[in-house]
């Protein structure tokens, strides 16, 4: 039997991150696998249905709030407490608050030359909101990105050395350089939040690979395709897309990164963790393509981000991770 892996999911209880969790089991034999969740009872659902479709799995769950300084520390303490080492980090939760459909644009948009770009970015679709959290932290900075940082670094001594750890992170085809300034990384000004998250994602995963590699660490991002989740099921209704599903599977003769599905949205998630990690471009984004018959398939997309981001970003989040670990100390 191959030796024992540890594989780390953030938000692992629902959508792609338990699509991925189920499929983690399949295709590694003897895999413990932390679901790292926000909420108890939702993880704890997940935790009894992959035992259902895996008798004997090893599953624990860590109780992770991404938007939440304090909870980040915790999780990552027991983290460490649980496993020894972790082989795979798989930086999944994420969120992408909105308050309305710019229905016009959709329509117009649909039907125009830029519909594959729309279908596949949905840019300029949606209006996005944000919030600010009790760390006084914009909140989709938060949870997407920063809460993430906090795990690595509070995590390094489990990754890498005498084996290989990759960190995994789901980013999206709506990250885009157009809204991400490194001088304003929470998106204080902009009205972009989650596509200025999910780019700065693509970025600290460089500056990630480029710091730990040395130590064993491969850092990589992917971008899922559209996906039925909870976060597409937050925009509109449920009846509303199965309405459109078959209008969007017909698209996919246009645009190949309608996933639909959280299978084929996991299936870069997965690849990736079957690869070796020497083998891959860790500035290159693995995107999930689906051909018009609905088999997915894997195709790396070269990223252009300038090392001068990637030191900025890194040096910013490095300086307000050490800000709230001082906060901690303090009130220890
Ligand atoms: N759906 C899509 O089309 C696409 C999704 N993605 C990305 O995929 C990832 C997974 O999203 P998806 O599965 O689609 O959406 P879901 O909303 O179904 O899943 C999101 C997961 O993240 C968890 N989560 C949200 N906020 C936090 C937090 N503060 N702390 C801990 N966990 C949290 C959720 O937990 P809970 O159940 O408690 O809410 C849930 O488990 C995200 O990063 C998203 O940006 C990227 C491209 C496309
Ligand atoms: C297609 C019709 C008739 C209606 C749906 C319109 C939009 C709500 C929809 C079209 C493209 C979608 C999309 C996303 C959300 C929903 C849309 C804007 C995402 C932004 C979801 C999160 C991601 O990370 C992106 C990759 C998605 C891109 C496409």
């Amino acid at each position: 039997m191959s030796p024992a892996k540890v594989a780390v999911v953030t938000g692992g209880n629902s959508g792609i991150g338990l699509t991925l969790a189920e499929r983690l089991l399949t295709a590694h034999q003897n895999l413990q696998l932390c679901l790292a969740c926000r909420n108890q009872s939702r993880a704890e659902a997940a935790k009894r249905s992959l035992e259902l479709s895996h008798p004997g799995a090893k599953i624990s769950i860590v109780i992770l709030d991404t938007s939440n300084v304090n909870s980040v520390f915790q999780a990552a303490a027991k983290i460490k407490e649980k496993y020894d080492k972790i082989d795979y980090l798989f930086m999944n939760a994420g969120i992408m608050p909105v308050s309305r459909v710019h229905w016009k644009k959709v329509f117009t948009s649909i039907l125009s030359r830029d519909c594959a770009h729309a279908l596949s970015t949905g840019e300029g679709l949606l209006q996005h909101v944000d919030e600010t959290t009790s760390d006084g932290l914009k909140k989709v900075f938060a949870t997407n990105l920063f809460g993430h940082f906090i795990l690595v670094r509070e995590l390094e001594d489990c990754l890498g050395g005498d084996t290989t750890t990759q960190i995994i992170w789901t980013s999206s085809k709506s990250a885009s350089d157009k809204y991400f300034h490194v001088e304003d990384m929470q998106h204080v000004i902009g009205t972009e939040p989650y596509s200025s998250s999910k780019y700065g994602t693509d970025v600290l995963s460089v500056a990630i690979n480029e710091r730990l590699n040395k130590k064993g660490v491969y850092s990589h991002t992917v971008s899922p395709g559209l996906v039925m989740s909870g976060m597409t099921y937050g925009i509109l209704s449920d009846w509303f897309w199965t309405l459109i599903i078959p209008f969007l599977l017909l698209m996919r003769l246009i645009v190949s990164t309608l996933s639909i599905n959280t299978y084929n949205g996991s299936e870069p998630l997965v690849w990736l963790s079957k690869q070796k990690a020497e083998s891959l471009d860790p500035r290159s984004k693995y995107c999930c393509h689906v051909t018009f018959w609905g088999i997915p398939y894997v195709q790396p997309a070269k990223m252009d981000i300038s090392d001068e981001d990637v030191n900025q970003l890194y040096n910013q989040l490095e300086d307000l991770y050490l800000t709230f670990k001082e906060k901690t100390k303090q009130h220890k």
